[in-house]
């Protein structure tokens, strides 16, 4: 099978190396002529994506991988199309589609007859259907459901271990017809493989939801599930700290019958997604007073973190506070909707000196950031923990000499290790 994948980002790059690794023929499309050259030598483009550089070097000296800035060069030959362009959502929390409509246009305009083409990218309930089906038909001059097929199927990976979540979970889909949805159950059961999953009745494997707006719901239920669920553990951390309790005991205790399943709390809800979804869910339901409320409590936790340093430290004015960790969450290199701009914000707002450490940014990297790097070893008034990389297990004092106070954003830091007090967010 000839296959294009559009958009070859951290998501749509592991998803073309997969296919080409089931033996069909990829050509991805992205815009950026750099990660198209880069692919095109073999070399990953970012890093972190276990197995993709050892894909690389295999599938694409082997001509089953290749990458184009040029739709005409990719689309037209294509049996089937996954798109993987990432959409956002602007300041008042409304989705932008502009990325995905660039993307949809160009498809439309190189789109040939029986075509299957799968949006993968999470959107809002009803995009496919009302906007770009009738973008496609608009930009090709051919009718969806005799002449091409469209379908959603929500990509559900976690960045790091794309290739291993790809078996683990089942992969949704919906189509805005039942031809389309067939074939692209066809599709999916020929590019992937499936684990056993004795613990789902369904069994694992590729799921027909019976319509591309199920489709588009599931991905954010489940999203907007997580974003709720740290949301209650964040109130419920809050609430422990003036009341004496560890929320961890807490949490860890109630999680002890099977009915029970709360998310950890922490200092932040970052990356494109958790953040973002619920936002996307509230455009189709504005009036979902939970998943609001929700998302309001995990955003107010960088400013609650800097307020109970305040309280333990005292007048923070000209005081050299660090903030341990950019990246929202461990082991990613990646800083979208991260707490650590809040932190250093708030961190400003009562005038403290703030700098960053991040064991994955060299210093013009966090300076490009627009922070302010720190080396360890300089000296410190007072630390607060973002992120939960691994390498923060082992910090010792040594590496922040002088540092009076801690915040312990994530429960990471090894007990004992500093003489001054760590607060860890959630305890008193
Ligand atoms: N990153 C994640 O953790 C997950 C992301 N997703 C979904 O995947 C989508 C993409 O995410 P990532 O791969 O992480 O994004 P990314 O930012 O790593 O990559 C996106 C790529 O799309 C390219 N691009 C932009 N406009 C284009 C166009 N018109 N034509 C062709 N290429 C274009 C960019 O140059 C970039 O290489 C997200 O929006 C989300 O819906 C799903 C599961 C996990
Ligand atoms: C594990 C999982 O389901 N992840 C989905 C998720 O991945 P992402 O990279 O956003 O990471 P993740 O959810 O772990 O953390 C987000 C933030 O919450 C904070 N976080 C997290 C867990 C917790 O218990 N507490 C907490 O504060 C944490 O510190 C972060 O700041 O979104 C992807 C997506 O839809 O595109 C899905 O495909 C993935 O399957």
């Amino acid at each position: 099978m000839k296959i294009a994948v559009i958009g070859l980002g951290k998501i749509g790059l592991p998803l073309a190396a997969q296919f080409a690794n089931k033996g069909h023929t990829v050509v991805g499309v992205d815009i950026a002529p750099s990660t198209v050259a880069t692919i095109n030598e073999a070399v990953a483009p970012f890093p972190g994506e276990a197995q993709l550089g050892e894909y690389l070097t295999r599938l694409v000296p082997a001509g089953k991988l290749r990458a184009t800035t040029n739709y005409a060069d990719a689309i037209p030959e294509a049996d089937a199309v996954v798109v993987v362009v990432p959409l956002f959502v602007d300041n008042d929390g409304r989705p932008d589609f502009g990325w995905m409509d660039k993307a949809t246009a160009d498809l439309a305009a190189n789109l040939t007859k029986d075509t299957l083409v799968a949006y993968e990218t999470t959107l809002p309930v009803g995009t496919l259907r009302t906007r770009w089906k009738p973008q496609l038909e608009h930009g090709s001059g051919l009718i969806e459901g005799t002449d091409f097929h469209v379908v959603f199927s929500p990509e559900r990976v976690l960045t790091g271990r794309v290739f291993e979540d790809l078996r683990k979970y089942p992969k949704l889909l919906g189509g805005l017809s039942s031809e389309g949805a067939k074939r692209a159950v066809a599709f999916y059961e020929q590019v992937l493989d499936f684990d056993e999953r004795p613990d789902l009745e369904r069994g694992n494997g590729v799921w027909d939801l019976g319509s591309a707006e199920a489709a588009e719901m599931a991905k954010l239920a489940e999203t907007t599930y997580r974003d709720v669920n740290i949301g209650l553990a964040n109130q419920f951390a809050k609430f422990a700290e003036t009341a004496g309790i560890d929320v961890y005991q807490v949490i860890e205790a109630s999680n002890s019958q099977p009915y029970s399943h709360i998310h950890r709390p922490g200092i932040s809800v970052g990356g494109h997604c958790i953040p973002v979804y619920p936002r996307l869910y509230l455009s189709n339901d504005p009036d979902a007073t939970i998943v609001r409320a929700a998302r309001e409590a995990n955003t107010q936790m960088p400013a609650h973190a800097i307020a109970r340093l305040q309280v333990e430290y005292g007048d923070l004015t000209g005081a050299r506070v660090v903030v341990l960790g950019a990246a929202y969450r461990a082991g990613v290199k990646e800083t979208a909707f991260s707490g650590v701009f809040d932190l250093v914000r708030h961190l400003g707002e009562v005038g403290a000196i703030a700098s960053v450490h991040d064991p994955l940014y060299t210093q013009p990297e966090l300076t490009g950031l627009g922070l302010t790097p720190h080396t360890f070893g300089e000296s410190v008034d007072a630390a607060v923990l973002h992120t939960d990389h691994p390498e923060y297990r082992l910090l010792t004092r040594d590496d922040l000499p002088n540092v009076r106070q801690i915040i312990d954003g994530r429960a990471a830091i090894a007990a004992g290790k500093f003489e001054c007090p760590v607060h860890v967010i959630g305890t008193p």
